[in-house]
């Protein structure tokens, strides 16, 4: 298995503002990583740096195996789009004014050359999301927050990823829907092979479904290893999310 995503001594922030210092972290191909910490570590300002959206002061990134990959860290955020990154952002940023169908069909694009799995479209996005087929037509002002979530991810399954970041999914979302976010995250990375980072706060059921697991303190990594070996230390897990679990 190779390595899709590579990041090597990664510092960024806003502005003049370093948040994330020295960071360094790897994720094979077809994996999934929960990126975990307290309140304000930098897990956020890490997918969106990865994204894109803040400024880097120094270290690179690059995504994808051997001859495909890309130095990631100098393009701006629609080519990273381009080459690989399917963005779901904290604030899940749907197209409020489109309907659920346009914010679908106005993003898709073909499936990359040579991946073995069914390309996502549309219509796979509502086989996944039964709830969003039958509001095609609404606005996004119309869906509820849990549907607003089901289409952010789906908004970036049909861009065709490589690489899935998605920045606290469940956080504030009912638990039935939580339950339905978290099966079809499970579908789409473990069954399908997806990789993908997950951020969460809150690790136990992130870490069931993830391979790796790493976790930020004050803007950089204090802990890598496998989810499974954290889920079986909840001391240790204690000890580095302290309050927050
Ligand atoms: N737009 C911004 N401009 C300046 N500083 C910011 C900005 N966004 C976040 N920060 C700072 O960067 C640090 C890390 O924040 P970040 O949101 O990445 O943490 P987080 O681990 O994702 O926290 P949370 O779990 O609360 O979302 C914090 O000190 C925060 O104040």
């Amino acid at each position: 298995m190779g390595e899709l995503l590579k990041v090597e001594n990664l510092s960024a922030g806003y502005g003049e503002a370093v948040v994330l210092h020295g960071v360094s972290l790897s994720i094979a191909e077809g994996q999934t990583l929960a990126l975990l910490g307290r309140n304000g570590t930098g897990k956020t300002t890490l997918i969106n740096t990865l994204a894109g959206a803040t400024r880097q002061h120094g270290g690179s990134i690059s995504l994808g195996t051997g001859a495909t990959s890309v130095t990631l860290h100098k393009l701006p955020s629609h080519e990273r789009a381009a080459a690989g990154i399917g963005w779901v952002p904290q604030e899940r940023n749907i197209f409020k004014s489109l309907t659920v169908h346009e914010n679908l069909t106005a993003v898709a694009r073909p499936a990359r050359a040579g991946r073995a799995s069914r390309p996502w479209t549309p219509e796979r996005v509502y086989e996944l999301f039964p709830r969003l087929a039958e509001r095609k037509s609404n606005l996004g002002t119309q869906l509820s927050g849990g549907e607003q979530q089901m289409l952010a991810l789906g908004r970036a399954l049909v861009l065709n990823p490589t690489l899935l970041l998605l920045d606290e999914p469940c956080e504030g979302l009912a638990p039935i829907i939580v339950q339905e976010l978290l099966r079809a995250i499970r579908r789409i990375t473990r069954d399908e092979g997806l990789s993908a980072i997950i951020v969460e706060q809150h690790p136990q059921a992130i870490l069931a479904i993830s391979d790796t697991a790493a976790v930020l303190d004050r803007g950089t990594v204090v802990h890598t290893g496998t989810a499974r070996s954290l889920q079986e230390q909840p001391a240790l897990l204690d000890k580095l999310l302290g309050v927050a679990r």
